[in-house]
């Protein structure tokens, strides 16, 4: 099977004053159909960076200086090279840490569907955006489908908030969705009912899934591969009970050893 996510050799600066200063350092991932690749490691690892790149939304001072990204074997990023915005919200969608930042206060939820809906299929009838809006709300296991569509986003809770979060970003049925520490401002029982909807849709869908995260405990449970970064680099990468239970370098070490429950 081929590759849906394919990251080789990719390098990235970013301008500070008269300085480049490395974000990424030949880093190296892929993502298959109906795979969790877990994306982990501390505060400034570049996490966030390698999530970004994928569709885009890097900042003005930072530039991809080596390698390429490609999605199902097309080239959307190398240097001088952004196709990021063909496949952006169409092709790959994004859920990031809080949902109530990424939802617009004074829409309803059916009108955030509706809008992602009209931007990415053209000519979608209102009966099409109807049917798809409540379909997309009912995978993500929501009952109320129609109390939902009709509320304002600080109408709804947390973890209901999240999920139409990632409603969004699956409605228009992309094959890669890239979840940035999108549970992080939960509780812990949310977390869990995120991360096992997650794994249904991955499972029911056929999408890939790259989901970063600091929170090693949290990748074992969901993940089928990780990868540790620290400095800019993949430092370990593979099947991810592997990497988790038989960490090979120092630092992979480090992390678990900082978790008190592991053992
Ligand atoms: N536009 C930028 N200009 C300068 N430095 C940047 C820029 N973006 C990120 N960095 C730096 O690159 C490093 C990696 O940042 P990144 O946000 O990718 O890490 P992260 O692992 O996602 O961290 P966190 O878990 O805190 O979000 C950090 O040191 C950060 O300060």
């Amino acid at each position: 099977m081929s590759d849906l996510l394919s990251v080789t050799g990719l390098s990235i600066t970013a301008r500070v004053g008269h300085d480049d200063i490395s974000l990424l350092d030949d880093v190296d991932l892929e993502i298959r159909k109906g795979r969790i690749v877990g994306v982990v490691g501390e505060s400034g690892s570049g996490k966030t960076t390698l999530a970004r790149s994928v569709i885009g939304l890097l900042e003005r001072n930072v530039r991809v200086t080596a390698g390429s990204i490609s999605l199902s074997g097309e080239q959307v990023v190398a240097p001088g090279v952004d196709g990021t915005a063909r496949v952006r919200g169409s092709e790959v969608g994004m859920v990031f840490q809080d949902a109530s930042r990424s939802l617009n206060p004074l829409m309803k939820v059916r009108h955030h569907l509706a809008e992602v809906l009209r931007r990415h299929v053209p000519d979608i009838s209102r009966a099409d955006v109807e049917r798809r809006s409540v379909e997309v709300l009912e995978q993500m296991r929501i009952s109320d489908a129609t109390r939902v569509l009709d509320s304002y986003p600080h109408q709804l809770s947390g973890g209901l908030r999240q999920r139409v979060a990632i409603g969004l970003a699956v409605v228009t049925r992309p094959s890669l969705v890239i979840a940035d520490e999108c549970t992080t401002a939960l509780d812990v029982t949310t977390q869990t009912k995120v991360v096992g909807l997650f794994r249904t849709l991955v499972d029911e869908l056929g999408i890939g899934l790259l989901f970063v995260t600091h929170d090693l405990m949290l990748a074992s449970d969901l993940c089928d591969s990780i990868a540790v970064m620290s400095g800019g680099r993949v430092v370990e990468q593979g099947d991810a009970l592997q990497v988790l239970d038989h960490p090979e370098q120092e630092y992979t070490k480090r992390l678990l050893a900082a978790i008190p429950s592991w053992s």
